[in-house]
């Protein structure tokens, strides 16, 4: 097969299309054209391998980069049907389609709930005995890392450092044994149970990679161990060639708080001798002075794998740094500089990124963009689904489908409040520890009638009757598979909850008003999607399935309104993506990098900076066309005005070094322009190992 560019890629591109001799690792930086590699791949298997899509995954790190993926390569296939039957998802997605298959192979029924990272804390909290909040966020966040190093609770015991650890290893125990009883699991099972069971069931790991005759991987930098495990168990077996491709740059990694290791890119070369590696060099999104910038920031982080990034785009418009008076000015100017370009350049709303490092800096930026009355986007914030309103709805429908699913069967017996007083769910609580059942169990068990009166009782049977009756239909495929069962399954909950009632009740008719239109909105979207999508080409789902849908989308994102407005969000939550005009806002010491507990040791620091670095390199390279950076002299902290000094990244991109007047972008050729940035690339690097 020959290497000859195609399909409007490079020759490196092109080849790491072709290349299906074995396992593939393509190795660089942003903007280089890596997730392009994997759609045309995708589009080469299907129409020039004869490869079957629905033999073929590919897994990404968020909804809204699958189901752009998704979209991308069904405008590139001459059948547009076929990217519909492709698996194309994020890796949670897959474990719960895994689980939902291979439910009774692990000990959980059929209507297992997924639980969110609110419902986990709570149990924590219930757990550890304690209410202060620091605490319980560093067992939950040492709950997951165990998960995902896969490390079992005995482990996590034996190897406990000191008493607090030993504290969390038990809670673990404990948390573990609770979700059992649940029936349900949480954000990390849905890739550690998988795993288990592809490693102690042979047949049905068999069964899946029959299944999935390829795989390909985006974003391999910030995989997890367990993770990589799924990936390795899905690609080696008996007789069968490793078959897949994963793409990363170890200079992305921003993961490793969650418990990524780039150590993944080193394992995988090792794992897999034959593994064929490619690097790409030319970057196709950005300006010279943009990825210089990046560049130059990112030599300050030792070396795993050496890269030299060129484009074509010429110099471009200067990078700007701006110092602001405070908080308040920056989100002003930043608003009125968009504002002022907008009508400049006669740009869309799309065109312009505000990035930041936490979701706490967007409440201020949000308040001047109204002012100015710039439509924006939010995302990696607070997401639709964490609203409130919707919470209260997903709460009946997780109870639809799992009746032993305890917090979500509280949530939904108390909102609306039906005369079931915080008393008697303390006494039903009591009640079903003693007897080891679920709340919902508990209320018809022998026995409790000694323990409420019937005045208790009463509404709490009444309550689970309406439940039973719900889930009788819920879990039906429609008549004639029309899927119009799950939308009446879904009025018939509306109707009889009166939750718009309980809204304006509550609170003043302006908030009751948007509340509902939110649950109206999420109420209709269900059932497009119980109907299979709004073209009804996807597969129907019923509620249960429904149900599970929107726990997994309530992760990592919300839902995306495509309408012009420019896009607020986290520098995490912006990987991938890409913007002609991007601010990066708070480059502050102790914002980025940022403060971090002040106990860190100090070798433990050195890597929380080089991640922090990594962090500015992803938010620089999402800049396409011109890059404006702010930070503030002072900002208001715990409602205090505090001194900020400018982030150490600003003097790290070096930006008097390339930043020549524009003019002189004209005079340069192409190739001249190629020799000076190459020219400049190439002070020397620090080399570590590989
Ligand atoms: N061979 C090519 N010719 C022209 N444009 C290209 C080529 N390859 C990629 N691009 C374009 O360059 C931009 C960056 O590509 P892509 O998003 O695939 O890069 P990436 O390596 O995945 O970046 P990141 O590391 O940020 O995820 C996209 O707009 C893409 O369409
Ligand atoms: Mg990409």
């Amino acid at each position: 097969m020959s290497n000859a560019p195609q399909f409007g890629l490079n020759a490196p591109q092109s080849e790491a299309v072709l290349y299906l001799d074995g396992p593939c690792l393509v190795l660089a930086g942003a903007g280089s054209g890596k997730t392009r590699v994997i759609t045309q791949k995708i589009t080469h298997l299907i129409e020039d391998r004869g490869y079957d899509p629905r033999t073929i995954a590919a897994l990404t790190f968020t909804n809204k980069a699958a189901l752009e993926m998704q979209e991308r390569v069904g405008t590139m296939l001459k059948q547009p049907r076929q990217a519909k039957q492709l698996t194309i998802s994020t890796f949670h997605s897959l474990g719960v389609k895994i689980l939902r298959q291979e439910a009774n192979n692990l000990g959980l029924k059929d209507r297992f709930s997924i639980m969110d990272s609110d419902d986990c804390y709570s149990l924590v909290q219930e757990l550890a005995i304690t209410t202060d909040k620091h605490i319980i966020r560093n067992i939950q966040n040492e709950i997951s890392l165990w998960k995902n190093g896969l490390v079992e609770p005995d482990v996590a015991l034996r190897n406990a450092k000191d008493e607090d650890e030993a504290q969390a290893a038990r809670i673990y125990a404990s948390y573990r044994a609770t979700l059992q009883a649940y029936q349900a699991v949480d954000f990390d099972d849905l890739i550690r149970l998988p795993v288990e069971l592809f490693r102690d069931n042979e047949s049905v790991r068999d069964r899946w990679q029959r299944r999935l005759r390829y795989l390909l991987v985006d974003e391999y930098q910030d995989t997890n161990t367990c993770q990589y495990e799924l990936v390795k168990l899905l690609v080696t077996g008996l007789g069968k060639y490793p078959m897949f491709t994963a793409v990363g740059d170890d200079d992305q990694a921003i993961y490793a708080w969650r418990g990524a290791t780039i150590e993944n890119l080193s394992n995988l070369q090792v794992d897999f001798p034959n593994l064929k590696l490619i690097k790409l060099e030319q970057n196709y999104r950005s300006t010279t002075r943009i990825l210089q910038a990046a560049n130059a920031v990112i030599s300050n982080n030792p070396k795993l794998f050496e890269k030299a990034l060129w484009s074509e785009h010429g110099l471009g418009e200067p990078i700007t740094v701006h110092a602001m008076a405070n908080d308040e000015q920056e989100a002003d100017q930043v608003a009125v500089m968009i504002s002022a370009d907008h009508f400049e350049r006669k740009n869309k709303w799309t065109d312009y990124a505000i990035l930041y490092r936490g979701n706490h800096q967007a409440r201020i930026i949000e308040q001047a963009l109204r002012n100015h009355r710039i439509p924006y986007t939010i995302s990696g914030g607070q997401s639709f689904f964490d609203k409130a309103e919707i919470k209260d709805i997903i709460a009946y429908l997780r109870l639809l489908a799992n009746q032993d699913d305890d917090p979500a069967f509280i949530r939904a017996v108390t909102t609306p409040r039906r005369g079931i007083g915080q008393t008697t769910l303390e006494v039903l609580g009591a009640f079903s520890g003693q007897w080891q059942c679920s709340l919902f169990e508990a209320v018809f068990k022998g026995g409790i009638e000694a323990k409420l009166s019937d005045r208790q009782l009463l509404p709490l049977r009444e309550f689970c009757n309406f439940i039973n009756n719900l889930e009788a239909r819920a879990s039906r495929p429609g008549p004639g598979g029309s899927g119009d069962n799950a939308a009446q399954v879904l009025d018939d909950l509306m109707e009889a909850i009166h939750y718009e009632s309980y809204l304006y009740d509550t609170l003043e008719e302006r908030a009751a008003q948007s509340k509902w239109q939110n649950v109206m909105e999420f109420v209709n979207w269900l059932k497009d999607r119980g109907r299979g999508g709004k073209d009804r080409e996807g597969e129907e789902k019923n509620v249960l399935e429904l149900t599970q849908m929107v726990a997994l989308m309530s992760m990592l994102e919300g839902k995306d309104e495509e309408q012009d407005a420019i896009r607020m969000s986290t520098l995490h939550a912006s990987k991938g993506l890409e913007y002609p005009h991007v601010f990066l806002v708070g480059c502050e010491e102790g914002i980025l990098p940022h403060k971090g507990d002040p106990d860190t040791p100090v070798e433990v620091l050195a890597q929380r900076i080089e991640e922090e670095r990594r962090l500015m390199y992803v938010g620089i390279t999402r800049a396409k066309r011109t890059l404006r950076i702010t930070w503030c002299k002072k900002r208001k902290r715990a409602g205090e005005q505090v001194h900020c000094d400018p982030s150490r990244f600003i003097p790290e991109m070096q930006l008097d070094v390339g930043d020549a007047p524009p003019k002189e972008d004209e005079i340069l050729s192409p190739r001249e322009r190629l020799a000076r940035m190459k020219a400049l690339l190439a002070t020397p690097k620090p080399q570590l190992g590989g």
